[in-house]
Parts: C-alpha cells; structure tokens; sequence
C-alpha cells in the first residue's frame, strides 16, 4: 500500500462512490463529488449512499461535496466516474479548475454516441492534457461486490508506465489489487464491448435459453469484440486479460449487471423504451452499440453479434431469434 494522498472522485453512482471507498480503504484523503446536494449530504451525516449502495457503511475518511471548483482544487489525482454521454460536459466544467499536474483516470465504460471516442479521448481533448497524464481503469469490477470487500482485481492503463504505476499504487487495499499496461486502448474497449456481448447473453437468457447459447454468444462474442479492438489498435493479450475475458465472464454471468438486466427484459419481450424507463442505473451497452457499429463500418470489422443486438433493440428482430441466427450463418468458417 502507498503512503497517503489524496484524490477526487467525481460521480457518485453506484461506481464512482465504490471507487472512492476503494481509495478510502487504502488509507488515502478522499473526496467524492456528487451532482445532487442531497447524496452528498447523505455521504457526510450518514456515511451511507443508499441510492446506489443500499446496505453499505461507507469510510469516515471519505467526505462528499456538491461543489466541482472544492472537489477539485490542489487535487493531484482526479477519477471520472460519470454516465459516458455526460462526460463531455462535465470535462468542459472540469478544464479550468485542474491543477497543472494533475493526473485524470478514466473509469468509464462507455463510448461517445455522437463522435465514437473512448473516454480517455474525450477527457485528454477537452481538457488538452499530454497522454501521459491520462489513465484509465477496468476490468471485472461490479460495483456491489466490490463496496461489500469481496476480492477483486482491476487493471490500469496509461501511455506512460509511469503514470498507470503511480495510479495502480494509489488504487489497492486488502479487497483490491491493481495490475498495469499501457495499453489504454484494449483496456477502454475491453469495458466498452463487454457490455454489448453482455446485452446479448441477457437477451437469450430472457428469451430462456440455457447455458450452451450463453456460452456459445460469449465465446464468439469475445472473438468478435477482439477482432473489433485489434483493428483499432489494442493488443489482442488485452482482450484475454482482466479488462477484456474477465469483465466479459463478470458482466455477462452477473444479475447484478445493468447491461445483462438491460438485455434480459429485452429477451423477455419489452420494448426498448420500458427498458430504459426501468433501468435506476446506467447501462452503457444500450448507447454504445449504435457508435461501436458505425466504427466497425469504417474499419471493416465484422460484427455479427452486435448488429442482432442493435436489431433487437429497434424492433428488427425478436430477441428469440438472436442466437439461431449466430448458427444459421452461411457455411462452415473457421472458429
Ligand atoms: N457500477 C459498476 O459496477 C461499474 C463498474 C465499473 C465501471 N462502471 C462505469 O462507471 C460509469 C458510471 O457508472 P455508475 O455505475 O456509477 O452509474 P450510476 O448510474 O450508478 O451513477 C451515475 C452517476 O452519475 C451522475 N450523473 C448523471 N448524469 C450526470 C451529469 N450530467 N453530470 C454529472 N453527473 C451525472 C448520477 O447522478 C450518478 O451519481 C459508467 O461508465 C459505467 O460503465 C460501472
Ligand atoms: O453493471 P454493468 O453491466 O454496467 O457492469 C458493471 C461493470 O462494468 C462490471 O465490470
């Protein structure tokens, strides 16, 4: 464990308040910082966050503000932990009130809808940092099991070693430990597409198929979202490591995934907006599909499984229809 520091959460979902109870555990100064006056409030009287983490007790070390200018200000560390299609905004906030050195991580899974850039993307444009001040963090880290110190582990990337050390150090306790690479683009695709295979395994498993169609979407999901990751850039080792096989086996075998529930009450026959409307959380898979689509397009990626997901999300395809197809394709082709 590092010498005490001290960081800045921002968001205070289900992920960002996990994190930042991740940070607190560690030993570190932390500051979470939530939109909604009344969850910070909560976080500082109660200690508790029962929104997002019914039943947990969060540290005392850990204090909550709804202030971005008294959250962020001498912060060294600065952790992201927004919806993606709200990251834009909140970085245009953020740009003028980050110290010069500040080091900003990513710990989004998500892709913009309207540009189809990776978080770290968004964040290093908005807020004109060099690479090496940028990280981002990933991998099979459901946010409920980990509040509840169950054994985890995450991985952090960053152009520089340096800075995904520094961060990794920064981000481990009893429950957590934190490997690094710097391969930023596997680890932040890794989340991202996780998601949609995780949609995907919901919908069959809504529909009521069984184990061999669950397995089956997965493992020609992983090979689908690896081809995908290669061809924009990512070490195919990623894809098998933490932030790629390992969200992917979480994400999808988890009930308390958003993205597994989002595809399961799309399975069990409810339109896209009932899923929406009954979804608390944030389920990323649902506004990333459209962008990650278009990107395969213009790389000339096959898609198969994320083209019957977006199928099945604007009425195209019955959501029982999904996985038939995966075994009705033209002839037989190497795995
Ligand atoms: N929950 C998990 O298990 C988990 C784990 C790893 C990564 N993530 C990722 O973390 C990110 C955040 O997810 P989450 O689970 O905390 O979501 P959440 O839905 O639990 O919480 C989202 C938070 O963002 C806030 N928010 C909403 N709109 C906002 C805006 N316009 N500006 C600022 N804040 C806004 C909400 O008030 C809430 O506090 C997502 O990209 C998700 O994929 C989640
Ligand atoms: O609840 P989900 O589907 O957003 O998944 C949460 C995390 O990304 C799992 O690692």
């Amino acid at each position: 464990m590092s010498s005490a520091q001290r960081a800045v959460v921002l968001g205070s979902g289900s992920w960002g308040t996990t994190f930042a109870k991740v940070l607190a555990d560690a030993g570190h100064e932390v500051t979470i910082w939530a939109r909604r006056p009344e969850v910070a409030n909560e976080i500082n009287e109660s200690h508790r966050n029962t929104g997002y983490l019914p039943g947990i007790d969060l540290p005392r070390n850990l204090r909550a503000t709804p202030d971005l200018v008294e959250a962020v200000s001498g912060q060294h560390f600065v952790f992201v932990s927004v919806p993606a299609q709200t990251a834009r905004e909140l970085a245009v906030q953020l740009a003028p009130l980050i110290d010069d050195d500040a080091v900003v991580v990513s710990l989004m899974k998500g892709v913009e809808r309207s540009s189809g850039l990776r978080m770290s993307e968004v964040l290093e444009g908005v807020l004109e940092l060099p690479t090496d001040r940028i990280a981002v963090a990933s991998g099979p880290n459901i946010a409920l099991e980990i509040a509840k110190e169950q054994p985890t582990a995450i991985v952090v990337a960053s152009d520089s070693e340096v800075t995904a050390v520094s961060v990794a150090k920064l981000a481990r306790n009893g429950y957590l430990k934190s490997f690094v690479n710097v391969d930023v683009i596997g680890t932040e695709f890794g989340g991202v597409l996780k998601n949609l295979i995780a949609i995907a395994v919901g919908i069959v498993d809504g529909v009521g198929y069984g184990e061999n169609t669950k397995a089956s979407v997965m493992t020609r999901g992983l090979a689908e979202i690896s081809d995908f990751a290669v061809a924009m850039g990512a070490q195919a080792s990623t894809m098998i490591g933490l932030a790629g096989l390992g969200d992917l086996i979480a994400t999808c075998e988890s009930p308390l995934s958003r993205n597994f529930t989002a595809g399961r009450l799309l399975g069990q026959g409810y339109v896209y907006d009932d899923v929406v409307a009954q979804m608390q959380q944030t389920a990323e898979g649902l506004r990333s599909v459209g962008a990650i689509l278009e990107l395969a397009e213009r790389h000339g990626v096959d898609m198969p499984i994320a083209k019957q997901i977006d199928d099945v999300l604007h009425g195209r395809m019955s959501p029982a229809d999904l996985a038939p197809h995966l075994a009705t394709d033209d002839g037989p082709s190497g795995e």
